[in-house]
């Protein structure tokens, strides 16, 4: 039997988990107070404080730090690097103080599980993070030599129900090829085809459908008017591609449970905005299809917003006839996160060295 801790450091929370092989013995929900957050300028600096509300969850829980057989965290924006599991090493360490590509809660993940690995002497392990990068080459071209398409999107999500769809339809993974469309915070929709994702939108950077949160894709000319009219700062208009933008802009909130309310009782513009949406999703998905040359095992649609009957019946009715659509409500990146570390552990995959 293996023991191991998953920690995935969020926004708002540190979630933990501890599972026993597949089966979930222990999960905690640590939610930081944005007060908390705000006193530190960088996402690595929160290191000490995450690091501490862990330990204290775990002296709360049933077990021990020692007990663990393995510490499995959610891997960050590192060098864009192939899906896996890696084992944490300082070179990835070095990576997330600096944060090049950006900071992302998830860049703790590493850093925290190696620290507490290191007190127990058990391996520290990462799992398919959002830098995962498989795209074909012919995927990263803009019209703009200067400006390269980036994989960053909700790998271990994807990566995860890909696995479970496939073996839903008796395909291996390395044979299938699937459209997974992770409706979130963020969305991102990416082409799964022979254990690769080879093409995604960049769901952190205003690529791809609009989300409750996020712009998705915009004209560019009005955007770069509107970046040098001197009416906004760069942080204003970051805000407004990612964290504020999407169906927040319209409606005031990210909130899907509160949007499908508004909508059931009868509000039009709501039910309007996320028939957008929608059709953007569908879109995106669309032009996944033709990246598989219409070849498609199935379309898979997971992450939150997949739980709302409504949303995935407009989505479907846009790309039912692409073929069979697959449903993974939800998302459950402490049970993806744990999987991927017994695989290593079980020695049924071998674990890969970040360079
Ligand atoms: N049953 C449901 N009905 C309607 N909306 C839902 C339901 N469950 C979750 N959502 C909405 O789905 C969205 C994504 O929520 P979720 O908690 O899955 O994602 P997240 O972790 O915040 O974001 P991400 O998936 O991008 O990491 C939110 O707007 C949430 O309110
Ligand atoms: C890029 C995927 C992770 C996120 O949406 O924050």
């Amino acid at each position: 039997m293996h023991r191991i801790l998953a920690i995935n450091p969020g926004s708002t929370s540190t979630k933990i988990t501890i599972y026993e092989d597949e089966q979930l013995q222990y999960k905690n929900s640590i939610k930081h107070p944005a007060e908390e957050l705000q006193k530190f300028p960088h996402v690595y600096d929160q290191f000490s404080y995450r690091k501490q509300t862990i330990l204290d969850a775990i002296a709360d829980s049933p077990y021990t730090l020692d007990q663990m057989d393995a510490i499995v965290g959610r891997g960050g924006m590192l060098k864009p690097i192939e899906g896996g599991t890696y084992t944490v090493n300082n070179a990835m360490i070095e990576y997330m103080k600096q944060a090049p590509r950006g900071e992302h809660a998830s860049n703790l993940g590493c850093v925290i599980a190696k620290d507490l690995a290191a007190q127990i002497n058990v391996p520290a392990y990462i799992v398919d993070p959002v830098a995962v990068d498989e795209m074909d080459d012919i995927a990263r071209y803009t019209g703009m030599p200067q400006i390269k398409r980036q994989s960053l999107f909700h790998a271990l999500n994807q990566k995860a129900v890909a696995l479970k769809a496939s073996d839903d339809l008796g395909i291996p993974y390395q044979k299938a090829r699937l459209i997974v469309a992770h409706l979130g915070g963020g969305i991102s929709v990416g082409v799964h085809k022979n254990g690769r994702v080879i093409d995604v939108n960049n769901a952190l950077d205003g690529d791809g459908p609009m989300s409750p949160e996020r712009s998705g894709s915009v004209p560019l000319g009005p955007l770069y008017k509107m970046a040098f009219s001197g009416d906004y700062t760069l942080a204003e208009i970051k805000r407004m591609n990612y964290g504020n933008g999407g169906l927040l802009a319209y409606l005031g909130t990210n909130d899907g449970f509160t949007i499908s309310k508004r909508i059931e009782a009868g509000d039009e513009e709501a039910k309007f905005l996320v028939e957008v949406m929608c059709y953007q999703i569908a879109k995106e998905i669309g032009s996944c299809a033709t990246v598989l040359e219409g070849q498609i095992d199935a379309i898979v649609l997971t992450g939150g917003l997949a739980k709302d009957p409504f949303i995935v019946e407009e989505i479907s009715k846009r790309v039912r006839f692409l073929g069979t659509i697959l449903l993974f409500p939800g998302e459950d990146e402490m049970e993806a996160l744990t999987y991927g570390a017994l695989r290593v552990l079980r020695g049924l995959e071998l674990p890969k060295t970040y360079l």
